[in-house]
């Protein structure tokens, strides 16, 4: 209906000076006709093949393909105090994301079966401003259970995600590298990946020391001792034995490990280019967060930042970086975990009991950019790490790319635009106080946002209907 776009028609033209397709940069105009882009010409205005009428003129505003955030927790259905899918997606479009896949945690039930997808399936009706797919979870209780594994598969679930180390969360319980193989085996003939949490809890210790030491937990060197970098590095050795299993000839040939918010730059990065050098179908992301902030800023209690695994000192920030732009880190993802801001214990700001996860949906083309100012990271190389990559992830083949044929997502955007998140920015998240990038002055403003052929978001303002559709592995 036309209450999905804030645009009038079905059929028009989008015209910039700097559209990101596969060959580069460009000025020219895309059409859109039916939610597909039908044609991308190159050249100027003054050329005569350039349309004059239903154009939406963007001048020097950038025209990427819309983001894909392949882990974001919506907590929707069962925690909606915490975000939910109006909120969540609302602020997907605000920051030019229009593909998120949900994890299977947070919400209640957890998304660990047939019945629990299709419960999320239904609480996302009419309540998404963007497409929304869905991971399943791999938990003991299903894991050798191969039917019930195939039926939550065969109901759409776009792989599976697991835990090698407690989720905070009672319902989704951690698997062990038996459990992850037994997975590894059914994702194995739907194609499709299993991604992994991990870190991998290693009693020592400095464990001991933390406990007993209580009066430091506002510091936020506590909280780095008490997540090392040695938990990321053990829980990747652990997983060697399924990584090998996925290559030609192995026992879980085709599927495909995917490893989440990898934040250890150092030897746990390096396994995992050991295992792809080695054959293994294994892809790594990394998150904003880890990209934009170091150890050395986290004030003393502002759990804001308190995520696992957590945020590491400058070195391995710009590790970080060089991995990325070196092609070692094959995709970002904004890892969005709210909670109610209670949760994040404000008063006490106790790094140690707070509830883990960033909230940063809204901003992570803005936190990308803006980091990568420095490292001179080009438009094409954020469509490759927030567009491409992780469409390829999720198995899509219609998104992704500005290419005749695609659903017609875009995110439209002025790199030189600055402004400051503070309270007065208007921020869609449920609850913005919590973002680790409140007071944060960032570059890269977005202005507009295409959802299959539809305006969502355009200054400010969101689509009447909230028009997103869910995406269903078939
Ligand atoms: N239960 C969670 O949302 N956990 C998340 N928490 C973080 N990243 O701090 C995660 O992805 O591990
Ligand atoms: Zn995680
Ligand atoms: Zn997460």
């Amino acid at each position: 209906s036309s209450d999905c776009s804030l645009l009038p028609h079905s059929e028009f033209w989008i015209r910039s000076n700097r559209i990101v397709t596969p060959q580069g940069v460009i000025p020219g105009a895309v059409k859109i006709k039916g939610g597909r882009i039908a044609s991308v010409i190159s050249g100027d205005r003054k050329s005569s093949e350039f349309p004059r009428k239903h154009v939406v003129d963007y001048g020097d505003a950038v025209v990427m393909p819309g983001l894909v955030d392949v882990h974001v927790h919506l907590d929707e259905p069962g925690r909606t105090e915490w975000e939910g899918f109006l909120s969540g997606t609302k602020a997907a479009a605000a920051g030019g994301v229009t593909t998120l896949i949900d994890m299977p945690l947070n919400s209640y039930p957890s998304t660990v079966s047939e019945e629990t997808l299709r419960d999320k399936i239904k609480a996302a009706e009419g309540k998404i401003y963007v497409d929304v797919g869905f991971w399943g979870g791999l938990v003991p209780e299903n894991a050798f259970n191969e039917s019930a594994l195939k039926s939550l598969l065969s109901a759409g679930a776009l792989g599976l995600k697991s835990f090698m180390c407690p989720s905070g969360i009672n319902d989704f319980p951690m698997t062990n590298s038996t459990h992850i193989k037994e997975g590894l085996y059914t994702l194995a003939s739907y194609k499709r990946p299993l991604l992994v949490h991990t870190e991998l809890v290693i009693e020592s210790e400095s464990t001991d020391e933390i406990k007993n030491d209580i009066s430091d937990v506002r510091s936020y060197s506590t909280y780095l001792k008490a997540r090392p970098t040695s938990w990321e590095e053990a829980a990747i050795r652990e997983l060697q034995a399924a990584l090998d299993e996925t290559k030609r000839g192995g026992l879980a040939e085709g599927a495909h490990i995917h490893i989440v918010h990898l934040s250890d730059a150092g030897t746990s990065l390096n396994l995992i280019k050991d295992a792809k050098s080695n054959g293994a179908s294994v892809s790594v992301e990394t998150c904003p967060h880890y990209l934009a902030f170091s150890a050395e800023e986290v004030k003393d209690g502002d759990t804001r930042f308190k995520c696992a695994p957590p945020i590491r000192d400058e070195v391995n920030r710009q590790k970080l970086w060089n991995a990325l732009l070196e092609g070692h880190i094959d995709m970002l993802s904004s890892d969005h975990s709210p909670s109610i801001p209670e949760l994040k214990l404000p008063e006490e700001g106790d790094f140690l009991r707070a509830w883990g996860g960033i909230s940063s949906l809204q901003f992570v083309l803005p936190a990308t950019w803006s980091s990568g100012l420095k490292y001179g990271i080009t438009l094409n190389q954020l469509a490759t790490w927030w567009c491409e990559k992780p469409t390829k992830l999720i198995g899509q083949q219609n998104k992704g790319t500005i290419v005749s044929g695609n659903h017609a997502d875009f995110a439209v955007w002025d790199p030189n635009i600055e402004f400051t998140i503070d309270d007065s920015h208007v921020t869609f998240h449920k609850h913005p106080n919590i973002s680790a990038y409140m007071g944060k002055r960032l570059s890269g403003k977005v202005l507009a946002t295409f959802v299959r052929g539809n305006l969502v978001y355009s200054g400010g303002q969101h689509s009447p209907k909230a028009c997103g559709e869910t995406i269903l592995a078939k």
